[in-house]
């Protein structure tokens, strides 16, 4: 199913943050968001993941079509790594954790309290959940962030054996993760008005 967006507006506590924004995401694509920091690449990928509405514009995509990875790995702590990926696998009506235990190298870690973990290995369970959720367009949000190299490299295999797969994905980063992938330069799109100009109390949860 091909993500579609058109004329999309997105915000920060009613504030346009990027607007006129028009791009697609076919099976097997990946598309890489650019941008300095603060310039909107965290506000349009939880917009399009559902957590926040637009401010005008249509987002077109099938239902329960989107998985997120946000900057916090959203793991439960007193759970181990097995338990946790068996959790979301629950939530998420799949069976398999072995694929994505394999994918992130986490069976020697597969007993271990999440809680214990390393910052760097925390984020491998976070992202190693995507291929729990059977979902085909996958939203990631600086998803290298704590990774050393070796991780990187797995990361980037799996991104690419979802692409193979007939997977998408839209990633925020701003490193080079060797992927074939377009990228998308938000900096064009900010709003001549934008969030950093006005207060705003909400915040990203
Ligand atoms: N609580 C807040 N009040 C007002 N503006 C905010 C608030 N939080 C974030 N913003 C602003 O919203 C805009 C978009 O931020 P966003 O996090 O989407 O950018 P980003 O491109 O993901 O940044 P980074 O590369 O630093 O992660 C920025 O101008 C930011 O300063």
């Amino acid at each position: 199913m091909t993500l579609t967006i058109r004329d999309l507006c997105v915000a920060r506590g009613g504030l346009p943050v990027l607007e006129g924004l028009n791009f697609s995401l076919a099976p097997g694509q990946a598309l890489i968001l650019r941008g300095p920091n603060g310039s909107g690449k965290t506000t349009l990928l939880r917009t399009l993941a559902g957590l926040q509405p637009p401010l005008s514009g249509e987002i077109i995509a099938g239902e329960d079509q989107i998985a997120y990875a946000a900057h916090s790995d959203g793991l439960k702590a007193m759970l181990t790594v097995a338990e946790n990926l068996t959790f979301w696998a629950d939530v998420f009506g799949q069976r398999d954790i072995e694929t994505a235990i394999d994918a992130f190298s986490l069976d020697p870690l597969r007993d271990r309290l999440a809680g214990t973990l390393s910052a760097g290995q925390k984020r491998r369970l976070g992202l190693a959940r995507m291929l729990i959720t059977g979902r085909p367009i996958w939203m990631l949000d600086e998803p290298t962030v704590s990774l050393d190299v070796d991780a990187v490299a797995l990361f980037a295999s799996a991104v690419r054996a979802h692409l193979g797969a007939g997977g998408a994905a839209l990633i925020a980063t701003h490193i080079d993760l060797g992927l074939e992938a377009e990228v998308l330069d938000v900096t064009p799109f900010r709003a001549a008005h934008d969030a950093r100009l006005g207060a705003s109390d909400e915040a990203f949860l």
